[in-house]
C-alpha cells in the first residue's frame, strides 16, 4: 500500500529541511534515514563511510529504508543515492509516492560547498564531483511520481507549499492517511 511520502534528489536538494516543514505542517511523523543510520549505528555517516566504507553503508541505508518503510506512515526522507538503487526504488514505488526535489548545480553547491559532511564530496574537486554525480543521477531522479523544482529562488517554506500542492494533486488520499 502506498503510504509512505518519500522525498528523494540531491545533496543539498532540501530534503531533510523540506521534509521536516511538511511533517510540521501535515502533524505527520517525520523521519530521516540518514539520521536513522546514524541513530542505528552509534555513528555519524562521514564516520561509518572513514570506518566501513561505501559499500557497508549503502547495505544499512537499503535495510533502514525497507524498515521505515514498513512502519507507521511517514514523511521520509532519503539521502541522495538512496534513489540510485533498484531495489530501494521498487519498496519506494510499492509503499509511497516519491517527490523529486529537482535543484541546479549552482544552488547545491552554494548549499553543501561549506558543510564536511558529505564524504562523497571530500574530494580535491567537490565541486566536480557535485556536477559528476548531479549529470550521473538526474536521469534516475526523472523516475519519480512527482518532480518539484528547488531552486535557490524558492524559499523552505515555498517549496514546501509546492510539494503539499503537487501531492495532493497527484493523489489526495495519501494525506488522508498520514494525519
Ligand atoms: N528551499 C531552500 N531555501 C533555502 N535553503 C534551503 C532550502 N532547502 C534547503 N536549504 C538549506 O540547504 C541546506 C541543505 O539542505 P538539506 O535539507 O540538508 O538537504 P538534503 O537533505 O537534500 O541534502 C540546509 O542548510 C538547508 O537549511
Ligand atoms: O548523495 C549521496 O550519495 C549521499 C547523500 C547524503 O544525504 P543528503 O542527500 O541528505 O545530503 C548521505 O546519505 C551520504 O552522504 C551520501
Ligand atoms: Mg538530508
Amino acid at each position: 500500500m502506498r503510504r509512505n511520502i518519500v522525498l528523494i534528489g540531491m545533496m543539498g536538494a532540501g530534503k531533510t529541511a523540506i521534509g521536516t516543514e511538511l511533517a510540521r505542517r501535515l502533524s505527520a511523523p517525520f523521519i530521516d534515514i540518514d539520521a536513522e543510520i546514524e541513530r542505528a549505528a552509534a555513528m555519524t555517516i562521514p564516520e561509518i563511510f572513514a570506518r566501513d566504507g561505501e559499500p557497508f553503508f549503502r547495505a544499512r541505508e537499503s535495510e533502514v529504508l525497507a524498515r521505515v518503510l514498513a512502519g507507521q506512515p511517514a514523511i521520509v526522507s532519503t539521502g541522495g543515492g538512496a534513489w540510485m538503487r533498484q531495489e530501494n526504488r521498487e519498496r519506494i514505488s510499492a509503499q509511497g509516492v516519491s517527490v523529486w526535489l529537482d535543484c541546479d548545480l549552482e544552488t547545491l553547491w552554494h548549499r553543501v560547498k561549506l558543510r564536511p559532511t558529505r564524504p562523497l564530496l571530500q574530494t580535491a574537486d567537490p565541486r566536480g564531483t557535485l556536477e559528476r554525480l548531479l549529470n550521473e543521477r538526474n536521469p534516475v531522479y526523472a523516475l519519480a511520481d512527482i518532480r518539484v523544482p528547488a531552486t535557490r529562488g524558492c524559499s523552505i517554506d515555498a517549496t514546501t507549499t509546492r510539494v503539499q500542492e503537487a501531492i495532493k494533486a497527484y493523489d489526495p488520499e495519501i494525506l488522508e492517511k498520514l494525519s
